[in-house]
């Protein structure tokens, strides 16, 4: 048995997440978490939501209410759309959590102390109708790339041009509409990430195993223009962790806040905390490896949007504090699901969210859809042709037609028990052969977080049930020798129950349905596949289930082509 921490991505807190969103973090760190779980490893799963910063200051100011009654109630429901998708966090913790500022405080000043943060005095718009300064978000303007009228201060979301405030046309502020801006000095806490360079190179080089887009983007941001810069960790806002040091306002930085992106991955180690905090667990055997965490194997999830600040300026801040921290082992990233044609957005409401997804559909169907399509080497798309056909074929007509049809049968010529007597022959030896194989690539590529390959593999495990069952036809057998019959079906009804163990991390409730019908929570793993076929005995119980997938019929899909076309309100 060994010990892993699993963290994902951290969802920001200014909306419900898209389908996007889901499957480049959270939905493949819980298919990898439910994996190790049932093969008995001890697993740690953290995640959370990430609250500070402009965006949220913003969508609360739109929704009429304080940034921080905002960010209760988005947690509440982002945490009641993760459990409708069976995520297994171990905690779903909060960025804005008592435990997160006060470590955010400690690495800043351990920072410091190692002479790696530096202040920064430089210039930003100041709008004087609203006394304040202006960062990222807060000025709009017309895009001097495309023309577009409404650019925001760091990205124009028509052309998609990275902006610097400056840079905008006839600048107003987002908050009064104000056009009252000038220049105006302000200091900055800078972390020194270009004196780490070296450290960091040497540290990404030694990650030969890490997926090419984790390391490339890492070495892009190390290597590419004058290489790896010095990044500011404060802002002018007052949503966000102080910036204090040793409990005091830190000099010169009177109001100020860290910048999200500094708090949002210690935040990992937080919600650990917050997670001891609320059950008494030991959060330091995670992650401090002077007490216990030397043992721990550490992977991260994520789209390749957050791969910089996982491969560079988090270790930055670990490496630089000096302190025995966990370091993360692996880091598994995420190409873009696109949808229909062009991107999911949050802010221009596009695309399936996930609480849409769960009010027409069961979670397995998203789960298994969208993980047997993660977009790991490129991106990927979802269309709804796509969705339909992959439910029907995978989940109606393989899975769910081999466990409707031996449940059916055996119901109706010997009753909801195992049937006894028979014995089985070379048909069922190559069987067994073929999923002992199956099998073990199966756990091979679960293990290397290979999902779409293990998704298909698992498909190749359910097809060859179902294959047997037709070349085996023991409604055929039946009727000249009911004996063998009753043997096939015995393994058969056996085969339910593995298929249910091998396919709970990717649609868990389906499985626990399929145990519930087998009448067993018996959820060994088939290590042998011989000995895993005959964990039911003969005169066991089951009951016969309702159907496990239903088929997308060609009007519901059109109805949903339709209905999520336009824009989300
Ligand atoms: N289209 C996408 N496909 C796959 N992963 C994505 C996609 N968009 C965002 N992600 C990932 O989802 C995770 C959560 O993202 P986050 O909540 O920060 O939203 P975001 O990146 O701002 O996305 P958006 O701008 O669409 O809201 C991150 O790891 C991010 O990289
Ligand atoms: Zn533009």
């Amino acid at each position: 048995m060994a010990r892993h921490l699993i963290t994902s991505a951290i969802p920001y807190i200014n909306g419900i997440k898209h389908l996007g969103n889901l499957v480049g973090s959270q939905l493949p760190a819980d298919l990898y978490a439910r994996y190790l779980r049932a093969r008995g490893h001890e697993v740690m799963f953290i995640c959370a939501t990430d609250e500070h910063g402009t965006p949220a200051e913003l969508a609360a100011a739109k929704a009429g209410k304080p940034v921080a009654d905002y960010c209760a109630e988005m947690h509440e429901v982002q945490a009641r759309i993760a459990r409708g998708f069976r995520l297994s966090f171990d905690h779903f913790g909060r960025s804005s959590s008592a435990e997160n500022r006060a470590l955010t405080q400690h690495f800043a000043k351990r920072l410091a102390e190692e002479g790696l943060i530096r202040e920064v005095t430089e210039k930003q718009m100041y709008s004087v109708a609203d006394g304040r300064f202006l960062p990222d978000r807060y000025i709009e303007g017309t895009c001097p790339n495309c023309g577009y009228d409404s650019a925001r201060g760091d990205q124009c979301d028509n052309c998609t041009k990275q902006l610097d405030p400056v840079d905008l046309i006839e600048p107003r502020s987002v908050i009064s509409g104000s056009t009252d801006l000038e220049m105006r000095e302000t200091k900055h806490l800078f972390l020194c990430q270009s004196a780490m360079k070296d450290k960091l190179a040497a540290w990404i080089d030694s990650k030969t195993d890490w997926p090419v887009l984790t390391t490339s983007i890492a070495r892009k941001w190390l290597f590419d223009g004058d290489g790896l810069q010095d990044r500011g960790i404060t802002r002018d806002l007052s949503w966000g962790v102080p910036a204090q040091f040793d409990g005091a306002p830190w000099a010169g930085m009177d109001g100020k806040v860290f910048y999200v992106w500094f708090d949002a991955p210690i935040e990992y180690i937080a919600a650990t905390q917050e997670w001891a905090a609320a059950t008494g667990g030991d959060w330091a055997r995670w992650w401090r490896t002077d007490k216990g965490a030397d043992d721990v194997t550490y992977t991260q999830f994520m789209g390749k949007d957050n791969v910089p600040f996982h491969t560079l300026s988090f270790p930055a801040t670990i490496l630089g504090s000096a302190e025995p921290w966990k370091l993360v082992d692996y880091i598994k990233s995420f190409n873009y699901l696109n949808y229909d044609g062009g991107q999911f957005s949050t802010s221009r409401g596009r695309g399936v969210f996930m609480d849409q997804a769960l009010e027409i559909l069961p979670a397995d169907y998203w789960r298994w859809w969208l993980l047997s399509h993660a977009p790991e080497n490129s991106d990927a798309e979802f269309t709804w042709e796509n969705f339909q056909t992959s439910v029907n074929k995978d989940l109606a007509d393989v899975l769910g037609n081999f466990v409707s049809r031996v449940t059916k049968f055996c119901r109706s010529k010997f009753g909801e028990a195992l049937p006894a007597g028979g014995v089985t022959g070379p048909r069922e030896a190559e069987l067994m052969a073929e999923l002992e194989t199956r099998i073990r690539t199966y756990e091979g590529l679960m293990e290397a977080m290979e999902v779409r390959k293990a998704a298909a593999e698992l498909r190749a495990i359910w097809v060859a049930g179902n294959e047997y069952l037709q070349a085996a036809a023991p409604w055929s057998t039946f009727k000249t020798d009911p004996e063998t019959a009753a043997a096939q079906v015995r393994l058969a009804l056996n085969l339910v129950r593995v298929y249910a163990v091998l396919s709970a991390p990717f649609i868990p409730d389906a499985a626990a349905a399929m145990l519930a019908a087998m009448g067993t929570e018996d959820r060994s793993w088939p290590e042998d596949i011989g000995a895993a076929l005959a964990v039911l005995p003969e005169g066991h119980a089951f009951t016969t289930p309702d159907v496990l997938f239903r088929k997308i019929a060609d009007e519901e899909r059109e109805e949903w082509q339709r209905r999520f076309a336009g824009r989300r309100d």
